[in-house]
């Protein structure tokens, strides 16, 4: 992925960095609110679980103190039977906490994955075009799974273990208080410690995350272009691309890694020690007879009771931080802002019969560098309904762009365009697109059957149209594929020659009898004998639709009514074929040598 591409991301990064971990998880709320009462449920069942845990110690003492100091076999059993009954109630609440958690979990990674879809569905070109698709698949997926994790278990044992932590340290404080504050003492600077780590950890986990996202990218970039990797022998060169990116994450993995076994060593060795001399000075008292021998075991249970509590600390707070990190990259994505949609206003009353008009258009791409003209510098066309125009100009000067502008997939930054008369930024999308076709340069197919490829071009289109489409996009081969219609083209329709794509793309494109059709070169990777077959056939639609074709070779040229030339960001030249050949020098320089034989013909 290109570092351009990547700056925008990387800078969203860094004001992500500076937002706090609390702030972020916070964010999550609309989501989890439908699911409160479980999660706190399960939260509520959770720390029922860990207080069975708590009173096995009290039983422990009771039973020491008691019938063990005694000699009373009956209350010994029954001591025994008590901490097997709380037992068995501390694992029946645990299994109950992960069945109300469970399910409602998985609803929630798959509404916030179905809303990130939609919004991506929603979001400009212009936005595509910046983000590698890497770093949104990894978002889509990796980051999701994450927060329902979060959310199903570090999120409840963080508020259930400081509760235990709590409740523990006021029992430990009651039995003995001196030496409950030897193991409440070290806490301070335990959790100074641990702020600071977590901090860096913070850090290490959004750099880590980041860099799955950028491997993604090569992986799939990789994939997509595994032809041009074989046919140039560039396995090596790609290959240490990938071992550079795996090297940095796994570099990253390994410093997370690090972190964790600081915290994780702080967290167990200095309670441990404390313990250590609790244990030795109530042994002392002990033997003192300051102390019984029931109350340092309930004590010292009870202390041991907690290491868990205390020592997952470390472990769930760094999960905490890779959620808020995963929440972070999410809302990056969703907080960014869709284009304004208008309504029909007063500019949208149509003018039957107006066809395509462009006035005074300007456009430059969002990420074109400062200084560098406008692509598309105050131009204007006209179509009238029913005629084709065939838009012709060298290459790079901009005719691609200019036939996105017209479905609105990128924005005009100047100007007007208008669609019988309808200003096209004044009509709400979903009505503009239902009214444009378009194929492109690049026939993009799903993998999905040729059927659903082809209808997706219209919304309304039945049998009767599509194999008026196939027909007439010439693609006589689909019934000689093995299911028909029904076989499946595969990932980008790869199984199918270049020319067969674009065919496909172009019966897509004219499925729904469009009012208004856009194509992109739409023959160039047809042979000669199909090309002017498809040429006879599309001129019936051409016929019945108002076009802009963009045109490299003469022969579609020859398609349109009038064709104009693109130059210098403006139309240079308007005319039939043969004027422009005779008056357009431009003109001849382009279509020359099998122009010049034709138009002589
Ligand atoms: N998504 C984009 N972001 C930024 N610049 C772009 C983008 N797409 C195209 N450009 C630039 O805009 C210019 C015009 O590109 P465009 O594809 O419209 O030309 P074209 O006339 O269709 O060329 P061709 O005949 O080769 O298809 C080129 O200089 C190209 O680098």
């Amino acid at each position: 992925m290109g570092d351009e591409r990547g700056g925008a991301w990387r800078a969203r990064r860094s004001a992500a960095e500076r937002r706090s971990a609390v702030r972020s998880l916070l964010r999550l709320w609309p989501y989890v609110r439908p699911l409160a009462p479980r999660l706190f449920g399960s939260m509520a069942v959770a720390v029922g679980a860990s207080c069975m845990a708590l009173l096995i110690p009290l039983v422990l003492k009771w039973t020491v103190d008691g019938p063990v100091a005694h000699r009373d076999p009956g209350g010994v059993w029954l001591g025994g039977g008590l901490v097997l009954l709380l037992g068995l109630l501390e694992a029946g609440l645990f299994g109950l906490r992960r069945w109300l958690t469970a399910r409602p979990m998985a609803a929630l990674e798959a509404r916030m994955r179905a809303d990130l879809y939609r919004h991506l569905q929603r979001l400009p070109v212009a936005f595509h075009d910046r983000w590698g698709s890497g770093q949104l698949l990894s978002r889509a997926t990796g980051d999701l799974q994450i927060l329902r994790m979060f959310l199903a278990f570090p999120l409840v044992f963080l508020v259930v273990n400081s509760a235990t932590i709590l409740v523990g340290f006021t029992i430990l404080l009651t039995q003995r208080w001196t030496l409950g504050l030897i193991l409440l003492v070290p806490a301070v600077p335990l959790i100074v410690l641990c702020t600071y780590f977590m901090g860096q950890y913070s850090l290490a986990s959004r750099r880590a995350q980041d860099q799955i996202g950028d491997l993604t990218t090569l992986v799939e970039e990789s994939a997509l272009g595994i032809r041009i990797i074989k046919a140039f022998g560039r396995h090596r060169s790609q290959g240490q691309a990938f071992r550079r990116a795996a090297h940095a994450l796994l570099g990253t993995e390994l410093r997370k890694a690090r972190l964790l076994a600081e915290v994780w060593l702080l967290v167990t060795a200095v309670p441990d020690v404390a313990l250590g001399v609790a244990l030795v000075i109530g042994a002392v008292q002990v033997s003192d007879g300051q102390l019984s021998a029931g109350t340092l075991v309930a004590f010292l249970s009870t202390a041991l009771a907690l290491r868990w509590p205390i020592e997952s600390l470390g472990w769930l707070l760094s999960m905490s931080s890779e959620s808020a990190t995963a929440a972070d990259r999410y809302f990056e994505v969703m907080d960014t802002e869709l284009p304004p949609d208008h309504t029909a206003g007063p500019d949208a009353v149509s003018r039957a019969g107006d066809g395509i008009r462009f006035t005074g258009v300007q456009f430059r791409y969002p990420d074109a560098p400062d200084g560098t003209p406008d692509l598309l510098a105050g131009l204007d066309l006209h179509i009238p309904t029913g005629q084709t125009l065939a838009l012709v100009g060298a290459t790079g000067s901009g005719k691609t762009s200019l036939t996105a502008l017209i479905p609105r997939l990128y924005e005009a930054t100047g100007g007007r365009i208008t669609l019988d008369g309808m200003d096209i930024a004044r009509l709400p999308k979903e009505r503009l697109r239902a009214m444009v076709s378009t194929a492109f340069e690049e026939p993009t197919l799903f993998s999905a059957s040729v059927r659903d490829n082809v209808l997706m071009g219209a919304e309304q289109a039945g049998e009767a149209d599509l194999r008026w489409a196939l027909q007439t996009a010439q693609c006589g081969f689909v019934h000689e594929l093995p299911q028909g219609v029904d076989t499946q083209v595969g990932e980008q329709g790869l199984s199918l020659s270049g020319g067969q794509r674009q065919r496909l793309a172009l019966a897509r494109a004219v499925v729904g009898r469009p009012r208004f059709l856009v194509l992109d070169d739409p023959l160039s990777a047809l042979d000669v004998h199909t090309e002017a077959l498809v040429e006879g056939a599309l001129r019936e639609v051409l016929a019945t639709t108002t076009a802009l074709v963009v045109a490299h070779r003469p022969s579609t040229v020859l398609l349109a009514d009038r064709v104009a030339l693109l130059s210098g960001g403006r139309i240079a030249a308007v005319g039939t074929h043969h004027q422009l050949l005779a008056e357009c020098r431009e003109y001849r320089q382009l279509m020359s040598g099998d122009a010049d034989d034709r138009s002589a013909a």
